[in-house]
């Protein structure tokens, strides 16, 4: 099974949310920005790293806000969402096509990618 792990980015009130390329598996659905977890890297390292290279975003991954399992297709992905503060700079696009921050609730007015629907309905019950 693949783990990913996905970054609650919270600012005023809203969560960052990015959407997925043409081109890409999920190709218009939205997200929670992230990746794939890397050999034996921590979950935070994994996601700071990763929301440098994705979003210029200087970022502090902390606790592990949810964990749930999701089968596609093509696979089945652990989806592990970590609670994730800015430290510096603002979102820059350079993998995704269109970013919004999205009030907790309203996340479930995107079309998110389905793994992230049982977690944008937890922040939403909280
Ligand atoms: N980053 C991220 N990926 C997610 C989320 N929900 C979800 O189903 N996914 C899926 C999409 C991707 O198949 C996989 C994450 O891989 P990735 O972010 O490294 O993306 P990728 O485009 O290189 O992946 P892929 O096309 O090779 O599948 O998990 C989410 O909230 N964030």
């Amino acid at each position: 099974m693949i783990t990913v792990v996905a970054a609650i980015i919270r600012q005023d009130n809203t969560i960052l949310l990015t959407r997925r390329k043409q081109g890409q598996w999920l190709a218009g659905y939205w997200e929670f920005p992230g990746s794939k977890l890397e050999d034996v890297e921590t979950l935070q390292a994994c996601l700071e790293r990763e929301i440098h290279e994705e979003l210029r975003l200087t970022v502090q991954a902390g606790d592990v806000v949810s964990t749930n399992i999701h089968t596609y297709d093509h696979a089945t992905i652990r989806l592990v969402a970590l609670e994730t503060t800015i430290k510096e700079g603002s979102p820059v696009l350079t993998v995704h096509d269109d970013m919004a921050w999205v009030p907790v609730s309203r996340l479930l007015n995107y079309q998110l990618a389905p793994a992230d629907i049982p977690v944008a309905q937890m922040l939403a019950d909280r």
